[in-house]
């Protein structure tokens, strides 16, 4: 191969569920659409638990190519020596089965969020991971947009906050109640918290942690509450504040499924000494920030706009990420790091824990 081709990743994809859809149609958008040169993706087999007619029907809905191999079980999508690294895309209870599996048949892995149940899953599949010599990443794709990375260049790097000061994110959607549905079914995995709050909580993480000041150090402290849903007791409504001691900032995040948040404004609002900077668009497809720069006085200046593009769902920028990793023999990603996601997942247990919020022994157990 020339050094010019770009490297092809073949993708499985596990579960035909409605993120899979998207996802899986980004894959299948030609790359250079969004100016990449050095990879590509093909979708080479899908696989469904329900059916194989349900997979089937997700290859013809999706546009994948006819040759794609439609599978009626997670275990022959895995067995299949053409699929290289599979998206598992079943809901939140699933994720560590699911990814074990793929891992124990020689799979790599780009799993949904949040990664596992808790911390502890999420150590175990990165131990079997390495053990494997097998790449595997958590798809927290709003850490690989464009704008995600100008804006922690911005403030990591140029440092144009100067010392950052506290930083407060927020995702609140309203879902009608269904006792089945997985936000709202503990033995999915329901709750606002795992399924919205680890938006939030990456936006903490994604500034306030990664901090250089820092230096992804754990939160020194984590207070929180919760409203629970009645009917289910999952949460309905989860806030939490973080202070990390070593770099003496505070974040708070909260999540909601009971109103719906307004972005055009901002879903997250990050502040340093020398001023302001607001996230635009949903929290987990963020579309712009603005920054304000303290005048003399110490008020916000006049706002500066960043807005960026987003040619597609923009689940392809994390896709490119691993077939980046792959190309390059890696089996950990720097932007979603194994780090990143278990300190996320520690976070949640924290303010589950505080909460007396657990989905029970079976669910949160792991196979070591
Ligand atoms: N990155 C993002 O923006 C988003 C991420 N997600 C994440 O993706 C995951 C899936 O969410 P979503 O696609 O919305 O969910 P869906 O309910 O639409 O799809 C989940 C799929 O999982 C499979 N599945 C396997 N076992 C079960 C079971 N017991 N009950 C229900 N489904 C099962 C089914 O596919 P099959 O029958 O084909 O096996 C089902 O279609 C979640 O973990 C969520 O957090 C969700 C939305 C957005
Ligand atoms: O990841 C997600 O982002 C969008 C939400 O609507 C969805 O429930 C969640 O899983």
């Amino acid at each position: 191969m020339s050094s010019s081709s770009p490297y092809t990743a073949k993708w499985g994809i596990m579960a035909c569920g409605s993120i899979a859809q998207k996802f899986t149609k980004d894959l299948l958008l030609d790359p250079t659409s969004r100016q990449v040169k050095d990879v590509k993706h093909e979708v080479v087999a899908v696989a469904s638990s329900s059916s194989v007619q349900k997979a089937q029907d997700f290859v013809k809905e999706t546009g994948c190519p006819s040759s794609t191999q439609a599978y009626g079980s997670y275990e022959e999508l895995v067995k299949d020596p053409k699929v290289q690294i599979v998206y598992v895309a079943s809901p939140h209870t699933f994720h560590y089965e699911n990814t074990l599996l793929c891992l124990e048949n020689g799979k790599s892995v780009c799993c949904e969020k949040p990664f596992t149940i808790n911390a502890e899953q999420t150590k175990h599949l990165t131990q079997v991971a390495k053990k494997n010599n097998l790449f595997l990443m958590e798809a927290v794709w709003t850490r690989f947009f464009p704008v995600t990375l100008a804006l922690q260049k911005a403030i990591h790097q140029d440092r144009i906050l100067g010392k950052l000061i506290r930083v407060k994110a927020d995702l609140s959607k309203q879902f009608k109640f269904d006792a089945k549905h997985r936000l709202y079914n503990p033995d999915l995995g329901g709750g606002a918290l795992l399924d919205l709050g680890l938006y939030p909580t990456t936006w903490l993480m994604m500034t306030l942690f990664s901090d250089p000041e820092n230096g992804k150090s754990l939160p020194s402290s984590i207070s929180s509450s919760m409203i629970k849903v009645p009917q289910t007791g999952v949460d309905a409504h989860s806030v939490a504040t973080l202070v990390f001691d070593k770099a003496r900032t505070i974040g708070t995040l909260s999540c909601t499924l009971e109103v719906e948040g307004l972005y055009n404004d901002h879903h997250t609002i990050i502040q340093g000494e020398k001023g302001t900077i607001t996230v635009q668009g949903q929290p987990y497809r963020p579309e712009g920030f603005t920054v304000y720069l303290n005048d003399k006085d110490g008020n916000p200046g006049q706002p500066q706009k960043h807005n960026f593009d987003i040619p597609g769902q923009g689940m392809f920028w994390e896709a490119d990420a691993c077939a980046r990793d792959l190309r390059d023999g890696k089996i950990e990603d720097d932007t979603c790091s194994w780090t990143d996601s278990i300190a996320t997942m520690t976070v949640l247990d924290t303010v589950r824990k505080q909460n007396n919020f657990s989905y029970g022994d079976k669910l949160e157990g792991t196979r070591t």
